[in-house]
C-alpha cells in the first residue's frame, strides 16, 4: 500500500455549524490510490460532515482537501456542487424511482456513445450483481439491491474516489458480507479509492486498508485494522470493539500484574480459563454473550474486576462456573493514553 500514490490529501479541515462548536476539527489525513479508508466514530462525531466537505457539497471554514493536488472546491465556487473525481453515495441512495435500474446506472454516462453506455452498463450490472434487475424500478428493490444500484451509478463514469456514508447500515449480516466483498473488489479491480464512514467496527475491520478513529470532530488515530484492534490509542478507540477489557494499573496489581500507573487493555481472546487449582486467581462466570462460532464470558475475578474472556464454540461454561484465569503467554496488557 505504501508504494501507491496519494490521491486525496486533507489538510486541517474544520467546520462549525454553530459558533464555537466544531463538528469537524482540524482533520488531516491522506488516502492512496485504490485504498479503502474507513472513518469510524460514535454518532455525532463528524463523519457525515467530513464526507460532505470531501464531496464539495459543503465548504470548510478552514483547511482544504486536494485530489491529485487539485483543491476540492466548495459549492460557492462551482456551478454544480460536487467534484468530477469524487462520487458520494449517501445514506438514502437518491435513486430515480421512476426509471429502471439500467437508466439509473447509465445516467452519469448519458453523454457518451450508446455503444459505450451499453458496454459499461453490462460491466456494472455484473460487478454489482444486478443483471436480473436491469429493467426493474428501484421501488421494487430491497435495501441491499438499492445500495448496489447506488454504488453502480456512482462509479459509472469511473471516478477515482468513491465516498460511502454508512453503506451497510440497513442490511442484514449476510448481505453486508456480500457488499463488503463487492466494494473491496471495486477498489482492487478499478483502482478506485474508497472512503467510507461507519459506526460498525466489523465493516471497518473487514474492508479497510486503514481506519481513522474520530472523536468529537478530531481524528485521534489512523492505523491499519490490526493496529487499531491490538494497539488502540485510548479507551475510546479500544471500546469500539465490544467485550473489551480496560483496567487501571491498581486493579491489575490485585491480579498480580505490575504496571506503571495508567489504563491498560486486553482483548478477550488474550485471556484464557485454566484449572482453578493451578491459578492464583479464581473467577466466577456472571454472563455469557453467545455468537454461535464463539461466546464471550464475563468473569468476576476474586470478587473484584470483571473481565471478558473469549470462549471457542466447544466451550461448555455455565453461569456460576468457577475457574482460574490467566493472560495467555506471549501477550501483554496494552498501555492506553489517558
Ligand atoms: N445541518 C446541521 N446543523 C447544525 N448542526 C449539525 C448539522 N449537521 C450536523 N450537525 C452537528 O454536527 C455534529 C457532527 O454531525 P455529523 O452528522 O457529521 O456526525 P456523524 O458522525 O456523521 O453522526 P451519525 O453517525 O449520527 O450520522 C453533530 O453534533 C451534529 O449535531
Amino acid at each position: 500500500m505504501s508504494k501507491k500514490k496519494t490521491i486525496l490529501r486533507v489538510e486541517n479541515f474544520s467546520k462549525s455549524y454553530e459558533e464555537g462548536k466544531r463538528a469537524v476539527d482540524q482533520l488531516s489525513f491522506d488516502v492512496k490510490e485504490g485504498e479503502v479508508f474507513a472513518l469510524i466514530g460514535r454518532s455525532g462525531c463528524g463523519k457525515t460532515t467530513t464526507l460532505k466537505l470531501l464531496s464539495g457539497q459543503m465548504r470548510p471554514d478552514e483547511g482544504a482537501a486536494y485530489v491529485h493536488g487539485e483543491r476540492i472546491l466548495g459549492p460557492h465556487e462551482r456551478l454544480l456542487a460536487g467534484h468530477d473525481k469524487i462520487a458520494l453515495v449517501e445514506q438514502d441512495y437518491n435513486l430515480f424511482n421512476h426509471q429502471t435500474v439500467a437508466d439509473n446506472i447509465k445516467y452519469p454516462i448519458r453523454r457518451t456513445t450508446k455503444k459505450y453506455q451499453e458496454y459499461r452498463l453490462n460491466e456494472l450490472l455484473r460487478i454489482c450483481q444486478l443483471e436480473e434487475y436491469r429493467d426493474t424500478r428501484p421501488k421494487e428493490l430491497s435495501g441491499g439491491q438499492k445500495q448496489r444500484v447506488a454504488i453502480a451509478r456512482a462509479i459509472a463514469d469511473e471516478p477515482p474516489i468513491l465516498l460511502l456514508d454508512e453503506p451497510f447500515s440497513h442490511l442484514d449480516m449476510a448481505l453486508r458480507s456480500d457488499l463488503r466483498r463487492m466494494v473491496k473488489n471495486i477498489a482492487i479491480e478499478a483502482n478506485i479509492s474508497v472512503v467510507f464512514v461507519t459506526h460498525d467496527t466489523h465493516d471497518a475491520l473487514a474492508m479497510s486498508d486503514r481506519i481513522g478513529v474520530m472523536s468529537r470532530g478530531k481524528l485521534i488515530q489512523i492505523a491499519t485494522p490490526e493496529e487499531i484492534y491490538k494497539q488502540p490509542k485510548n479507551k475510546y478507540a479500544a471500546h469500539f470493539f465490544p467485550h473489551c477489557n480496560v483496567i487501571e494499573a491498581e486493579e491489575l496489581k490485585k491480579l498480580g500484574i505490575d504496571k506503571p500507573s495508567g489504563k491498560y487493555m486486553a482483548r478477550p481472546e488474550w485471556l484464557e480459563m485454566i484449572e482453578a487449582e493451578s491459578a492464583d486467581h479464581t473467577a466466577v462466570l456472571r454472563h455469557i454473550d453467545y455468537f454461535g462460532n464463539a461466546s464471550y464470558g464475563e468473569w468476576e475475578v476474586d470478587e473484584g474486576s470483571k473481565l471478558w474472556v473469549h470462549h471457542d464454540s466447544f466451550a461448555t461454561f455455565h453461569i456460576g462456573d468457577k475457574k482460574g484465569i490467566a493472560l495467555k503467554p506471549d501477550v501483554d496488557w496494552w498501555a492506553l493514553d489517558n
